[in-house]
């Protein structure tokens, strides 16, 4: 029995769990504005049209210290653990299957109901077989009587006895949050939900959610069929939805036409608060309402409050799509996108077949103060290389702030990844993990390869300077893809650097294990002579004055790149 709390006023913060003694038990469950979570049960507070002070304790976190204090061994090992209870998608792009990823992804157990079976792709959904009630029921009872759960999710509900069913069963077995996606048309147009679940969301389970998450169609539908076409519209339907009993809404205007952003409305029964993330232009958002809504679940059940897990939830829909922008899955309109950041050729085409030495062939190494000299941006310097034939991008800006560096970067790696090229950072291996390059170059004084490898993890290029046959050994041990060797020839561009000339290089090459690339006062008067040392690992001339230093990187590219092509082909 679910106890209610009636038309009792709480104080508002820090209300110790010992008062909870106070509440009257045996009311009728009725619909309730907000809950309580205590040690061993959930506790539920008003009754309409009392309007109850809306509290909550922390709950989870606050247990978990405590049972951690006392010894608590199931609450030491406490699992955040969401439940799904929602339909299959065939494609795995929305549905049980995003619902499972999402918490993957964010570090959270999740477990399913299933109610029902689609066949559904990118194209659309084929059909529908629904779980017999009874047999969801059995579900139900599986998972909440044994498994801990948290935070339980809602999709797919395909008739108003699932509905009722699950109703009963979140009393008989309270948890700590219910989160509510209405879902009811799929993203393809199809119908998921016949009218009647309208009303069992309406009564049934609104009242119990903690929050309600509908895109503008499902609002609509909810509220009669109200146009929804701005974002006061959206608000407003924020606050008839918020009436009908959940303790917070979500309206999400995805898609609102004319809109640079994606402007959600969040609403708290007292505050509107107004969500916005960019548009990713794609055609893989399929799945993003579920996936919305699992994450939402999955940080409540790690201890987040909800506008908070609002707000990280969308950040991590964001950047999913984003990632997943370019992905080609299935022929149809919707695709799915990649909820575990693995998939796309965005991040990591490069390395999907292992690095290519023969991208070492022209290696472009940046240097701000010369693009200070010659008035350019890193990114045009960047670009102008690319289009002149570069085959490989260092960014080594020594004197950028960190911030800018960060914002460089990530513009050159969009010009890099559009022409192929890859684009690895020069020391800095956390601005390389902040925008996700194609890996670093280190020197013997920078972080150590092997800690680099650790922090990149196995997919990322790695590059070493080395002046010995030991330091190439060395590099190979800590997991360093191609090493750079230098200086052939006395350098301005980085001082006191002791040059090893064509017999060091010669040397070092012949000791390596990995590709290697020559660096050091290389030019079109001398990258010849360096390719002719005939040692076949060595696999390219890595350039900075010869190229930045100049007035049109273009032709000096090309140049360069035509020399090198000549000397290979007389090697051959
Ligand atoms: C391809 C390549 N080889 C060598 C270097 C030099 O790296 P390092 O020794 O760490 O010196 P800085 O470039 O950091 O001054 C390089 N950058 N690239
Ligand atoms: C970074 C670096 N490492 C060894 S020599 C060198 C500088 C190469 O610059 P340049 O190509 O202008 O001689
Ligand atoms: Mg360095």
């Amino acid at each position: 029995m679910v106890t209610l709390v009636h038309n009792y006023v709480f104080p508002l913060k820090g209300l110790p769990r010992d008062q909870i003694s106070t509440v009257s038990e045996g009311f009728q469950f009725g619909r309730v504005s907000s809950c309580f979570f205590t040690q061993s049960r959930r506790v539920y507070v008003g009754v309409p049209p009392v309007t109850a002070i809306r509290y909550r304790i922390p709950t989870l976190m606050a247990m978990r210290d405590e049972g951690a204090k006392r010894g608590n061994r199931s609450s030491k090992q406490k699992v955040p653990h969401v439940l799904t209870v929602a339909g299959s998608d065939s494609g795995a792009g929305a549905g049980i299957q995003a619902d499972l990823k999402a918490c993957g992804a964010i570090g959270v157990y999740c477990s399913t109901v299933i109610t029902a079976v689609t066949a559904q792709n990118t194209i659309g959904v084929q059909g529908v077989h629904s779980v017999p009630e009874n047999f969801i029921d059995e579900q139900l009872r599986s998972v909440l009587s044994d498994m801990e759960v948290d935070v339980v999710k809602t999709g797919m509900l395909p008739s108003i006895g699932v509905v009722k069913v699950l109703s009963h069963r979140l009393k008989e077995f309270p948890v700590q949050a219910l989160v509510v996606d209405p879902v009811m048309v799929s993203t393809s147009g199809d119908l998921l939900a016949g009218p009647s679940v309208l009303d069992g969301l309406r009564e049934e389970l609104f009242p119990m959610a903690d929050i309600v998450t509908p895109n503008l169609k499902e609002a609509s539908t909810l509220l009669g069929g109200v146009k929804l076409e701005t974002v006061a519209d959206m608000r407003s339907a924020a606050k008839s939805i918020h009436a009908l009993g959940p303790r917070t809404v979500l309206v999400k205007g995805g898609d609102l036409p004319d809109s640079l952003d994606a402007v959600d409305i969040f609403f708290d029964g007292e505050n509107f608060h107004e969500l916005s993330a960019s548009r990713i232009k794609t055609r893989n958002t399929h799945g993003t309402g579920c996936t919305l809504a699992s994450c939402i679940a999955a940080e409540v059940a790690k201890g987040s409050s909800i506008l908070q897990a609002v707000k990280i939830a969308k950040c991590f829909v964001e950047s999913a799509l984003d990632y997943s922008k370019e992905l080609v899955i299935g022929t149809g309109p919707q695709g799915p996108f990649d909820h575990l950041f693995k998939l796309s050729s965005n991040g990591n085409s490069y390395r999907r077949q292992g690095f290519n030495p023969s991208d070492l062939f022209l290696y472009a190494v940046t240097d701000s103060r010369m693009n200070k000299k010659w008035g350019r941006s890193i990114s045009d310097a960047v670009k102008a290389a690319i289009d002149g034939g570069a085959t490989i991008i260092q960014l080594r800006e020594k004197e950028a702030e960190t911030r800018d560096f960060v914002d460089a970067a990530k513009a050159c790696k969009e010009i890099a990844h559009s022409y192929g090229v890859p684009l690895l950072i020069n020391d800095r291996v956390d601005v390389a993990l902040a925008i996700d390059a194609d890996g670093v170059h280190v020197g013997q004084s920078d972080m150590p390869a092997h800690v680099a490898r650790r922090l990149l993890g196995p997919e990322k290029i790695i590059g070493v300077s080395c002046k010995t046959p030991e330091q190439a050994e060395q590099a190979w041990s800590d997991g360093a893809d191609y090493i750079g060797c230098g200086g052939a020839y006395t350098t301005k561009t980085k001082e006191n650097n002791p040059t090893v000339g064509l017999d060091g290089l010669k040397t070092v090459c012949l000791a390596s294990k990995l590709p290697v690339v020559a660096i050091g006062g290389i030019g079109l008067g001398n990258a010849c002579s360096v390719m002719e040392i005939g040692v076949s690992n060595l696999k390219g001339v890595a350039v900075v004055s010869a190229l930045f230093d100049r007035e049109c990187i273009a032709s000096e590219t090309r140049k360069l790149h035509s020399l090198l092509m000549d000397a290979v082909s007389r090697l051959k």
